[in-house]
């Protein structure tokens, strides 16, 4: 029989998906194939499998803590919110179309053969599945028709471990009120609690776990302490977006925040090189003297534009580029900086043409097939300053695109993909300006290729008469691996494994 255990938490950003990853490290390390799973993800953070198909990223690394490549059944439905009032809704990794919350309600029950299917699937192949919740399960006007809380813990049977998170404050009434609000199966599904985030005195805190016990009763099965681990997870970065420290780094990149910022995981990696201080220009906020400004990934490149239009920050792009900064673009962000953006289609939000920032000579149309693929290139631009000394930097990535973007003037091509999914390609793609100081590419994860961004970091340091340093990292998987190996550590020592595994056998 597979064994499954599922993580909800009582309410969204409780750390469901870095405990998740914890337990995927902790029991592939005690010798059980293990995999993650959650039904459904709402997020703008994607990835892109060896096959081509679009997942959550919270799976990904979840996937990379159970030490097992990423696969789209990990994560089958992906809602990618477009507009306010609409999201793309994916299936196993597919566009399947634009839908508005009540059109998904009604669409739902049909969903639920094709999760117990896949989920039955990628289980067979494994000796434990650690199922991630959404939210909170007792979001009691949801109940009906739920498919990733208790729904999938029915639809599973697997038994469910429910976390809180202390940092909040209101941890008890939270666990008691969830239990409270869950029906007579669901809170027989309930094993125990975990109580996340806790900075203090433990002594302090342990009357009150003996008497939510009394009052809940399960069992707490750990307290794990507040920690400051690097890994993606959306919850935390949420908090390093607010982070407002002075930096006494030497190279100072500042991302734009926009309103639909897709894949802002591409700039974690920025964490691993010693030198950098990565701070997000927030709405209200001003540009201050970055050395690299970064336009992000965007799930709608034209209404981003307008709002950096509409409040001035792309006036404030514009006099950093006349102090001849580095300006770097990335899919969205790399579409914004050209000349001319057209949807005849409506792909993005109804407006058929706009002009770009201007930077780079390229024209953007907007398709209805999206482009998803993995990429492996190499740099092909060849020039002096912010770019020197990159041509022959082998790259690797993925992109997520309805955009197609065309060269055209005085601008250049930055690199040329030479596999795609696999097959050997020979495409020339990005676009530098003819100063060598603004790029754009459509390859997202390109910072996370340590050897290219220590190369524009030093060369960075040297328009600042700074001397080259050397990666503290040789990759940043190298560095990740370190941070699973160290929240699988803090957790193991601070929940009560025996319980967990005791858990585990006896299911429901
Ligand atoms: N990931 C992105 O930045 C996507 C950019 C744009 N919305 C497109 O689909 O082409």
């Amino acid at each position: 029989m597979k064994k499954s255990i599922m993580f909800q938490g009582t309410g969204s950003g409780v750390g469901k998906s870095l405990i998740t990853a914890a337990f995927c490290r902790i029991f592939k390390d005690d010798g059980y194939k293990t995999v993650p799973f959650k039904s459904q993800n709402m997020a703008l953070n994607s990835f892109i499998t060896k096959e081509g198909l679009e997942m959550g990223r919270a799976q990904v690394f979840q996937a990379e803590a159970a030490r097992i490549e990423p696969d789209v059944r990990m994560n089958p439905i992906l809602l990618k919110p477009t507009t306010d009032k609409k999201a793309q809704v994916i299936f196993k990794g597919k566009v399947h179309k634009n839908m508005d919350a009540q059109e998904y309600h009604k669409f739902k029950p049909q969903l639920e053969n094709m999760i117990k299917e896949i989920y039955e699937e990628l289980t067979s192949e494994y000796d434990i599945c650690v199922l991630e919740g959404a939210g909170s399960p007792a979001e009691i006007n949801l109940r009906e028709n739920d498919i990733v809380n208790m729904g999938m813990a029915k639809l599973s049977n697997s038994p469910v471990v429910l976390i809180g998170d202390i940092d909040k404050g209101g941890v008890f009434a939270s666990l008691a009120g969830t239990m409270m609000l869950l029906n007579e199966e669901e809170r027989s599904r309930v094993k125990g609690v975990i109580i996340n985030k806790f900075r203090g005195d433990i002594k302090i805190l342990e009357p009150g776990l003996k008497m939510l016990e009394d009052i809940i009763k399960i069992p707490v099965l750990g307290v794990i302490p507040y920690s400051d681990i690097n890994i993606e997870d959306e919850d935390s970065l949420s908090e390093i977006f607010k982070r407002r420290s002075k930096s006494n780094k030497e190279i100072n990149i500042e991302v734009l925040y926009l309103p639909h910022v897709s894949n802002f995981t591409d700039f974690n990696v920025f964490q691993t090189q010693e030198d950098v201080n990565v701070r997000y220009v927030l709405r209200g906020e001003s540009i201050g003297n970055p050395d690299i400004l970064i336009i992000p990934g965007s799930k709608n490149t034209i209404e981003d534009l307008i709002y950096l239009r509409e409040s001035g920050i792309e006036e404030e792009i514009k006099a950093l580029h006349k102090k001849g900064k580095l300006i770097f673009g990335i899919c969205g962000g790399y579409q914004m900086l050209g000349k001319k953006l057209y949807d005849p289609k409506g792909v993005e939000c109804g407006i058929k043409e706009i002009d770009g920032i201007g930077f780079l000579d390229i024209e953007t149309v907007f398709e209805d097939e999206k482009v998803t693929t993995q990429v492996k290139g190499i740099i092909e631009y060849e020039g002096s300053g912010y770019l020197e000394g990159l041509k022959g930097c082998n790259i690797e990535g993925y992109e997520i695109h309805m955009g197609r973007s065309k060269l055209c003037g005085e601008s250049v091509y930055f690199d040329r993909i030479n596999e795609r999914l696999g097959k050997i390609t020979s495409d020339l793609e990005g676009a530098v300006n003819s100063q060598g100081n603004v790029v754009g590419t459509y390859i997202h994860g390109i910072f996370d290729n340590i050897n290219f961004t220590r190369k524009l970091l030093n060369n960075v340091r040297k328009s600042k008469g700074l001397g080259e340093i050397e990666s503290s990292v040789e990759s940043f998987s190298e560095f990740k691996e370190k941070e699973y190996n160290k929240l699988a550590n803090i957790v193991k020592s601070n929940v009560d494994m025996n319980k967990i595994y005791e858990i585990i056998e006896s299911g429901v």
